[in-house]
């Protein structure tokens, strides 16, 4: 059985809650949900929100607290979570590619881009 607290568990119903929100956005709607709203607006506003709260990970990284930069990292996932769903793309898809990279050198793989 799962671990509810586990990272992985709490994004995979993180994404599973935003689904929902998505797929009743005209139940809930923008009113009472604001995942709902945010589709609303659509993607280019998702997509919006995601650089902005990169921006203020990095803002908070460099001059905040660490509770702030916890703060600001979880809107950027958060938010991430939303616009990869938009279009399509499942947590699931990110962990296999993270998967795939895995044991491969960052440093390796970039050199065997020019070869
Ligand atoms: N994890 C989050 C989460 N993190 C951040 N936020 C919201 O993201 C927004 C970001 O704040 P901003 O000031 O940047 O956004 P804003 O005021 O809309 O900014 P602009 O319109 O000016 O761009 C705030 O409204 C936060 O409450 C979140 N909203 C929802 N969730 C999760 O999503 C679930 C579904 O939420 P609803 O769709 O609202 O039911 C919730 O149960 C939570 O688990």
């Amino acid at each position: 059985m799962p671990n509810p607290t586990d990272p992985t568990t709490i994004l995979s119903r993180l994404e599973a809650t935003i689904a929902a929100r998505r797929a009743g956005a005209s139940v809930s709607g923008p009113e009472s949900s604001y995942v709902a709203r945010l589709h609303a607006k659509g993607r280019g506003k998702i997509a919006q929100k995601v650089g902005e709260e990169a921006t203020e990970v990095v803002i908070a990284a460099l001059t905040g607290a660490p509770e702030a930069l916890v703060g600001e990292a979880a809107d950027l996932l958060f938010h991430l979570l939303v616009l990869i769903g938009d279009c399509g793309v499942s947590l699931a898809d990110v962990t296999a590619e993270l998967e795939r990279r895995e044991g491969i050198s960052g440093i390796a793989e970039k050199a065997s881009r020019s070869s």
